[in-house]
């Protein structure tokens, strides 16, 4: 594991968007653990978190020439992700869309920087993969060339719901159907690895349903 990755673990731990416990996620799966990025919610830690994704985009040496975040909670992923690497002298534009066209003053859908070159789409998860889906469409709508997503974690497992498995990751899913790479933060062997090297006895008693999670609905 690298140490943005590993960083990035402890950071969502402290903030508490990471949690252990019994969750229900989108597919209908009982899940132990659960990350809500939405709980990344104040000026420090957005700003923070702003660092980890600028961190992982240089080191997965992508090149882009701009980033978009789709709405809602992609807007200020993308936002602070562009903030981060103009800190990091790589100052870069960005954009992002509504959910509801607006009819008035400008109009439309897009708001921020045109469109155009190689863009990153920035995001917290890829559940189904709709919203990349829908990103790509309005990148390329624009003239523009999807090139990678940047995600903060990767569950690694696989598509489908409580009862029927599918084959692959929504994530691989997107790889394959777009041809781009998927970049995460950090993802659910991160997670394993972390959870067996703490010194945190407490922590340390997740990873077996972590672990048993896994062997159900993992990635092969
Ligand atoms: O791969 P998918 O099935 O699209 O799921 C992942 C998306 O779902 C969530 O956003 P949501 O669409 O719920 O909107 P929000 O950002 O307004 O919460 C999340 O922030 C991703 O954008
Ligand atoms: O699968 C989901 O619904 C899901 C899992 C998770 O850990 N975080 C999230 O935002 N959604």
């Amino acid at each position: 594991m690298n140490s943005n990755s590993f960083e990035f673990i402890q950071f969502s731990l402290d903030a508490k968007v990471l949690a252990f416990g019994s969750f229900k996620t989108k597919a209908g799966r009982m899940s132990p653990y659960f990350f809500n990025a939405g709980d990344f919610n104040d000026g420090a830690r957005l700003g923070a978190l702003g660092e980890f994704y600028a961190n992982a985009l240089l080191a997965s040496q992508i090149e882009f020439d701009m980033l978009f975040g789709p709405a809602y909670k992609g807007i200020t992923l993308a936002a602070t992700t562009a903030v981060a690497l103009a800190k990091k002298d790589k100052n870069v534009p960005f954009a992002y869309n509504r959910k509801e066209v607006k009819d008035h003053g400008e109009g439309g859908t897009l708001v921020g920087a045109k469109l155009q070159g190689k863009v990153v789409i920035i995001d917290d998860v890829i559940s189904a993969g709709t919203s990349v889906r829908e990103s790509v469409e309005m990148i390329k709508k624009a003239g523009a060339q999807p090139c990678a997503v940047l995600i903060a974690l990767d569950r690694m497992e696989r598509s489908g719901d409580a009862v029927n498995v599918g084959e692959f990751s929504a994530v691989q899913a997107v790889k394959e159907e777009f041809g781009i790479p998927v970049i995460a933060i950090a993802n659910l062997q991160d997670l394993l690895d972390f959870l067996q090297s703490t010194a945190d006895t407490h922590l340390q008693q997740n990873l077996v349903a972590v672990q048993t999670y896994r062997n159900t609905y993992g990635i092969r």
